[in-house]
């Protein structure tokens, strides 16, 4: 018999199998500890139905770290203690969210594979078109799901800031089943909805993170100074509503700007997560988001001027 520090609570148990029956509540561990991974982890411990963790595969040994999330609505800050593990300990996991920028994606699901036990359902959170490919390479092909969310929040190290909350949507990568903890971690989220058409909601936030999230980094602003240009989330919806139109979308750029409008209102003081990444001269998802709008578009003949001249401004910047 050992002494563990786990979760924030020293226990006497054998191993951390153990520990887990100890503690009774689901573990849900986080992989990507910036802005959306830390706000998720904040979301479920104020719904209680899961302890949570954070993965870092770039690390040997656990740590354990204190993390603040300071609340939009209340204007409250909310102090714990967390777990940062290594990637071996997934094997531990009852869930894991993947909430890491859409281009560390390959090197993570590279890393876990070998630990991941094939029963534990895995969700994929990042914004763009590209990585959920890179999902399909876990085995276990009916644990995988993908999420998209319009919440928003910036973080400093540990310290994340809520900056408004949206809906998130979960569903199956393909086969995959809505399963008890799936449904747990849905009823966790504010505005969470399950769906089995995902890839239609992935595409609208893409309809979305196109619009914001280079306007934002190029004029270096907040996401409600978006809304007091009306021509340019006109022109980039119209342009691309053809090519989501040929990855499968329907929607009217009617509909598609009117969704734009309302996350921008709804996370208006957030800085997009593009912002961020010029503002701090971090790597973006450009690629992800306008690149892949604009490969597509090549590939079906659909002309695209003004998300090619956003994308040339971005790469010089
Ligand atoms: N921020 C926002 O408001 C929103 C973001 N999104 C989307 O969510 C996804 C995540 O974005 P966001 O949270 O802003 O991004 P961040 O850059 O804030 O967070 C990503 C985190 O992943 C960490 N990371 C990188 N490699 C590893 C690894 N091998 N193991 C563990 N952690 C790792 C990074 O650590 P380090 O910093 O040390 O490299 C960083 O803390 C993106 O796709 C984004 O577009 C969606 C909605 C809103
Ligand atoms: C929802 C939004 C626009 C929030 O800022 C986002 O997805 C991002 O920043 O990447």
């Amino acid at each position: 018999m050992k002494t563990i520090r786990y979760h924030g609570n020293i226990r006497k148990a054998n191993n951390r199998a153990d520990l887990k029956k100890l503690h009774g509540k689901p573990v849900a561990c986080i992989i990507g500890a910036g802005s959306i991974g830390q706000l998720t982890a904040e979301l479920l411990r104020r719904k209680g139905l899961f302890k949570t963790c954070f993965i870092d595969t770039r690390i040997k040994k656990e740590k354990r770290v204190t993390c603040s999330c300071e609340s939009i609505n209340s204007g409250t800050t909310y102090r714990c203690s967390k777990g940062v593990y290594p990637e071996s300990f997934v094997k531990a996991a009852d869930l894991i969210i993947i909430t890491v920028k859409a281009f560390s994606v390959a090197k993570i699901i590279r890393d876990i594979a070998p630990h991941l036990n094939r029963k534990t359902p895995v969700i994929l959170m990042v914004n763009g078109f590209g990585a959920q490919e890179e999902l399909k390479k876990l085995t276990h092909e009916n644990r995988l799901y993908l999420a998209s969310t319009s919440n928003g929040a910036t973080h400093k190290k540990y310290s994340v800031f809520e900056k408004g909350l949206g809906t998130t949507y979960v569903g199956p990568l393909k086969h995959a089943k809505e399963t008890e903890v799936i449904r747990y971690f849905v009823k966790s989220l504010p505005s969470g909805t399950y769906t089995d058409a995902i890839y239609d909601e992935l595409l609208r936030k893409l309809a979305v993170n196109a619009v914001i999230n280079p306007v934002t980094a190029i004029r270096n602003c907040v996401n409600a100074e978006i809304l007091r240009d009306p021509e340019i989330i006109k022109n980039i919806i119209t342009e691309i509503t053809p090519v989501l139109r040929k990855l499968g979308l329907n929607d009217s750029s009617e509909s598609l700007q009117r969704r734009v409008e309302t996350v921008a209102a709804n996370t208006g003081t957030n800085y997009s997560s593009m912002q961020q990444d010029y503002y701090y001269g971090r790597l973006s998802e450009i690629d992800y988001i306008l690149g892949i709008l604009i490969k597509k578009a090549k590939i079906y003949g659909i002309k695209t001027p003004c998300i090619d001249n956003l994308y040339q401004k971005l790469k010089n910047m």
